[in-house]
Order: structure tokens, then C-alpha cells, then sequence
């Protein structure tokens, strides 16, 4: 138990490993963000960089590095000396399976539980444990909470979770769990302020890894990820929705070689696979080269695929949202999709689309896009706030 006045004297820190990227924020007992930063391009050739409250990116560790190795560095060099005492932490940890459909305390037993879901989402699982195991080592006897991806979906209707195989495969958790649910979270709770508390939403959220929610009213009702990360939308460097057919083609075609499979899939496919030039949409749309182009226009397809199949599923869509890093930043991306769906309604507005306004549509536009930027750090403190007051 733990009294008011204790709550009131918490600093809190919240870590959300992605799969290129680290990002972190620490928070005030009143719930203010004292800084926070990021670091991105871990993982894909390119020297990884830290941005600290906005400011210029620096390059931080080298090529090789990746968030086990870059995670201590930056809890002890950058974090730490910053913030002062740390009073309990919250991590973001992608796969929480059949078990955790909500934020748990972690103990050795819990974090045993979350690494035998590597398999099941093996690009973040490991980083999401290493930065559990960073903070641990980092700031013994401090409180730890796992916060989970896939908790934001478990109301997804049966029929939409279940795949069209024998139902025992069902039984034995062979589901589509969905992701991203931090971030959806962060949308849901915006939704009242856009004057869309009670409306169909289809928020793409655009990041290395991609995916759409179409949310009811701020609940998840359809998504575009399934058992793994693997799913739904094109990705920086996954080719999201494939032909089952092709998954046994390229098994025999590698010897059944599962592990070179697992890796075409989770590492080079996607925008750095069709492109052979990188994940990173900015150098995408920065390069001359006519495959980064191609690699560009086959992701808006997909989007707008799957949107359309979002929105039949949930009966219609009164709002789009983009967020995430190409969400957020990427307008060419933006506006090919919003040109694509005009026949919906969707009147770009040129002049916000650029400057990234919050509403990207212009006043008479029939249905409105948005832009939330996601705030994944923010769900997770509130999360470590509520679990440290029981
Ligand atoms: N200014 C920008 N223009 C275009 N794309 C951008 C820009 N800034 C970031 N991105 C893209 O966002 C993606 C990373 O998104 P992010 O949400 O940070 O990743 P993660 O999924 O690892 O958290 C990369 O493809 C990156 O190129
Ligand atoms: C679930 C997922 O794809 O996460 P990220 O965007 O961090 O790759
Ligand atoms: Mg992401």
C-alpha cells in the first residue's frame, strides 16, 4: 500500500524501446516532463543519434551498436545524471501474449514470462528486455513496470482475432494480438479534444513499424498486426501482409532454413528490401534512385489498402489520424494517401499538410485527417503512476 503523500514524491521514468529507436521521458511528481529524448537509426548501417529535448541530433555510439549496448550508455551517461533520484520505471514491452492484457510489476518471474514471447515478436522483445534489464542493473530496488503493446486490442471481436485455420490453433494462442496499443492508447485518449469521443477512427500509426487501429468510439475494433509485428502494412523493414504460399516458397527455396526466413522478414523487407537504399523514409524521399521511389508509392499502396479494409470492417470512418515518425513528419507520404482516398471525402489541405498542422484537411471537407503525434512515454507513466498507488 502506498499512502498519497508518498505518490505525490514519485519522479518517474518511462523507456519505449522500438525497433530502430529508444525513446525515453521522466516525469515530475505533478506529472511534468522534466526532458525527454530519443535515440533513432539503431540497427540499420547508419551511426545512431540522440536528440535531447528537441534539440539537434548528435551522433550517439557507433554503426554497430544496438539497444543492449546503447541502453546502459544511455541510462548512466544522459538519464541519470539528469534526472536525479528515479522513483520507479515503466517500459514498454511489445508482446504480452494471452497473459497480460494490462500493466504488471515486474519480478523474475514476470520477466521470464515476457522473454518466452521472443518468437513472437523477435525485433522488440529482446530490446524490451534489455531495457528492463538496464534499468534494473542501473537502479536497483526500484520499481519496474511492464506496459504492453498488445493490451489496447483484446476487445477486438473474436471473429477478427481467431484466423481461418482449425480453432484448436485458437485454443492454443495462435490469435491476432494486434500492436502498437500504447500508442493507440495515447490517440484514444486525444479523441475527446478532436470532437471525436464518439466516432470511427482509422489511426495509422507510421512508424519502422506500421499499423492501423480502426477504433469505435476510442476502443480497438479491428488492426492491422496479427500474432506478430510481421502483419498488416508495408514496414521500414517487414513486407507486412503476404501470401502464406510465399512463406512456404521462400522455406523450400532456403532449405527450411527458418532462421533466414525470420530474418528476411523481420530485417530485410519492407522499404530497405524493395528499395536496397534504406528504412529510413527521409532518405526514401530524399534519394534519386527510381527503387526508392517504387519502395515509397508500394507503401501508400498498402496504407491505402489496408485502410479501406479497416474501414469496411468497422462500417465506415468519420476521421483518419496519422501518427508516428513517418506519420508525423513524412507530408509527401501523407498526401499521396489523402489524394488516394478524395474519392471519400478527404479534402487535403495543402498549406497544413506541409507545416504539419494538427488538422490536415481544409474547413469543407467532408471527413477531417488529423495528425496526433504519438506519445507512447506518456501512457506508460500514467500506467506506472496508477500501478504504484494499489
Ligand atoms: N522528417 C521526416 N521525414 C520523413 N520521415 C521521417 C522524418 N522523421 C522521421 N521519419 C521516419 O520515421 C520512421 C521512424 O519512425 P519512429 O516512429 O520514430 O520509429 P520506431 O517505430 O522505431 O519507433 C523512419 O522511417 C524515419 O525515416
Ligand atoms: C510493434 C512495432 O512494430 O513497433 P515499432 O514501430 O517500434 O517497430
Ligand atoms: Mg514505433
Amino acid at each position: 500500500m502506498t499512502d498519497m503523500t508518498t505518490r505525490d514524491h514519485r519522479t518517474l521514468m518511462a523507456l519505449n524501446c522500438g525497433s530502430s529507436s529508444i525513446k525515453f521521458a521522466l516525469f515530475a511528481p505533478d506529472r511534468q516532463r522534466l526532458f525527454s529524448g530519443s535515440v533513432d537509426a539503431i540497427g540499420n548501417g547508419q551511426t545512431p543519434r540522440l536528440r535531447l529535448d528537441g534539440n539537434e541530433a548528435k551522433q550517439f555510439g557507433d554503426t554497430s551498436e544496438g539497444h543492449a549496448t546503447l541502453l546502459p550508455r544511455l541510462i548512466s551517461e544522459i538519464i541519470q545524471p539528469r534526472a536525479g533520484a528515479i522513483d520507479g520505471v515503466g517500459h514498454r514491452v511489445v508482446h504480452g501474449g494471452e497473459r497480460f492484457s494490462a500493466p504488471v510489476l515486474v519480478d523474475p518471474e514476470v520477466r521470464a514470462a515476457i522473454a518466452a514471447l521472443i518468437p513472437l515478436a523477435r525485433s522488440h522483445q529482446p530490446h524490451n528486455l534489455a531495457g528492463i534489464d538496464a534499468a534494473i542493473a542501473a537502479l536497483p530496488g526500484t520499481p519496474q513496470a511492464a506496459c504492453f503493446d498488445t493490451a489496447f486490442h483484446v476487445d477486438v471481436p473474436i471473429v477478427r482475432r481467431e484466423m481461418a485455420l482449425p480453432r484448436s490453433y485458437a485454443r492454443e494462442g495462435l490469435l491476432r494480438y494486434g500492436f502498437h496499443g500504447l500508442a493507440y492508447e495515447h490517440v484514444a485518449a486525444t479523441l475527446p479534444r478532436l470532437g471525436l469521443a464518439d466516432s470511427r477512427v482509422i489511426a495509422c500509426h507510421l512508424g519502422n513499424g506500421s499499423s492501423i487501429c480502426a477504433m469505435i468510439n476510442g476502443k480497438s475494433a479491428w488492426t492491422s498486426m496479427g500474432f506478430t509485428p510481421l502483419d498488416g502494412l508495408m514496414m521500414g523493414q517487414r513486407p507486412g501482409r503476404l501470401d502464406p504460399g510465399a512463406v512456404l516458397w521462400l522455406l523450400e527455396r532456403h532449405q527450411g532454413d527458418a532462421a533466414t526466413v525470420s530474418d528476411l522478414f523481420y530485417h530485410q523487407s519492407g522499404l530497405v528490401g524493395v528499395s536496397g537504399v534504406s528504412n529510413d523514409m527521409r532518405l526514401l524521399l530524399a534519394s534519386t534512385e527510381a527503387d526508392a521511389g517504387f519502395a515509397v508509392e508500394m507503401y501508400v499502396d498498402r496504407l491505402v489498402q489496408e485502410i479501406g479494409a479497416a474501414m469496411t470492417s468497422i462500417g465506415g470512418c468519420d476521421a483518419l489520424v496519422f501518427s508516428g515518425g513517418i506519420g508525423e513528419n513524412a507530408a509527401p507520404v501523407r498526401a499521396r494517401v489523402l489524394e488516394k482516398l478524395q474519392w471519400l471525402g478527404f479534402a487535403l489541405a495543402a498549406d497544413a499538410n506541409t507545416s504539419a498542422a494538427e488538422r490536415l484537411t481544409s474547413p469543407d471537407s467532408t471527413r477531417h485527417a488529423f495528425i496526433v503525434k504519438a506519445d507512447e512515454e506518456l501512457v506508460i507513466v500514467n500506467a506506472v503512476s496508477a500501478l504504484l498507488q494499489d
